[in-house]
C-alpha cells in the first residue's frame, strides 16, 4: 500500500481529533478509492494539535528533573525537543491529506490513549551534528509484562519509536527493518529510564542505530538494541 503512495506524497506529523475529516464538504473520492480532504492550510485549527510528549500531572519527579535537564540543553540549540502527535499525516504534493484510514479510529500505538500516565510517557531530544537522541519514558500500569515489570514487547516498542525518531530526524521517513534487542535487567512498572540512541553509521538508505535503555539515576542497564531502518520515499517529516 505504501508502495504505491510514495512517488506523490510527503509526510508531516499532526494530531487527529477526527473533527475536521468528518466536514463531508472537505472530501472527494477518487477513482482509485483514495479519498482527499482539504489542504494542510486549510484545515482548521483543531488539527494542530496536542503534543503528547509535554508535561503532564502524571509525570514522576524523575521524569520532570530528566527533563528539565535535556530542555536546558535545548537552550543553545544542540539539542531540540522533537514534539509528538497521535498519528501522522501523509499529504500529497499539492498539500492534500491523502485520507486512508478510518480517522477517528487510527491512533499511533504509543500515543492511543488520552489517559494519562497509563501507558507510554515519553518526550524524545535530539542532537543532529552528534546524532544522538535520548528519550525520556515512564512506564504506565498498563505495561505491564511479568508482575511489576514492563512487557518486553512494551519495551521493544518504545525503543523501536526513539530509535526511529532518530533515524527519521536524520535520514527522512523510514521503515524498521530489523530490530534486535537484548534484556539485560527488568524495569520496574511505573519507573522511569533513559533510552540512549546512537546513529552507528548511514550506507545509502540504511541507516543504523544502536541503543541502551538504563535507569534514571544511570546505575543499571536495562536493555540494549540494535536497529537498522530503512529510507522509504518521503520527505523529512522534520525539515517542514
Ligand atoms: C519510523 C517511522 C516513520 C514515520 C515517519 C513519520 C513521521 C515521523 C515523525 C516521527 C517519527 C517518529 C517515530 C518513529 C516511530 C515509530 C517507529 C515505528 C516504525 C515501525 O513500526 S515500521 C513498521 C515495521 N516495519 C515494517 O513493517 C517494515 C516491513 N519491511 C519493508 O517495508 C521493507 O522490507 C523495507 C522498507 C524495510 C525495505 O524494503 P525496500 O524494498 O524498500 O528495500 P530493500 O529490500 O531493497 O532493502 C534496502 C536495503 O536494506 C537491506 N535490508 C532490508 N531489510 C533488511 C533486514 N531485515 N536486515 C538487513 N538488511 C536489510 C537490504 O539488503 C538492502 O541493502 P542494500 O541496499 O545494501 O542491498
Amino acid at each position: 500500500m505504501l508502495s504505491k503512495i510514495q512517488p506523490i506524497a510527503r509526510v508531516i506529523c499532526q494530531n487527529i481529533t477526527g473533527r475536521f475529516i468528518h466536514n463531508p464538504s472537505a472530501r472527494r473520492t477518487m477513482k482509485s478509492g483514495i479519498r482527499f480532504s482539504k489542504t494542510a492550510k486549510e484545515l482548521p485549527k483543531v488539527v494542530a494539535s496536542k503534543d503528547y510528549s509535554e508535561p503532564n500531572s502524571s509525570w514522576s519527579q524523575e521524569m520532570m528533573k530528566l527533563y528539565e535537564q535535556y530542555i536546558e540543553k535545548t537552550k543553545d540549540g544542540s539539542w531540540k525537543k522533537l514534539p509528538s502527535y497521535n498519528r501522522f499525516l501523509v499529504l500529497n504534493e499539492d498539500g492534500h491529506f491523502i485520507d486512508k484510514f478510518p480517522p477517528s479510529k487510527a491512533r499511533l500505538f504509543t500515543r492511543n490513549t488520552e489517559e494519562e500516565g497509563s501507558m507510554f510517557e515519553y518526550v524524545v531530544f535530539a542532537n543532529k551534528v552528534e546524532k544522538k537522541a535520548v528519550g525520556l519514558f515512564q512506564s504506565g500500569d498498563l505495561l505491564e509484562g511479568p508482575s511489576g515489570f514492563v512487557h518486553g514487547g512494551a519495551i521493544a516498542t518504545i525503543v523501536d519509536a526513539v530509535s526511529g525518531t532518530l533515524a527519521t530526524y536524520v535520514a527522512g521517513f523510514v521503515m524498521t527493518a530489523s530490530l534486535n534487542l537484548d534484556y539485560k535487567n527488568p524495569i520496574p512498572l511505573g519507573s522511569t529510564v533513559i533510552i540512549e540512541c546512537q546513529l552507528e553509521k548511514k550506507e545509502e538508505r540504511k541507516s543504523y542505530v544502536n541503543t541502551r535503555v538504563i535507569s534514571h539515576d544511570c546505575t543499571k542497564l536495562h536493555t540494549e538494541s540494535t536497529a537498522l531502518f530503512v529510507s522509504v520515499n518521503q520527505k523529512n517529516p522534520y525539515q517542514g
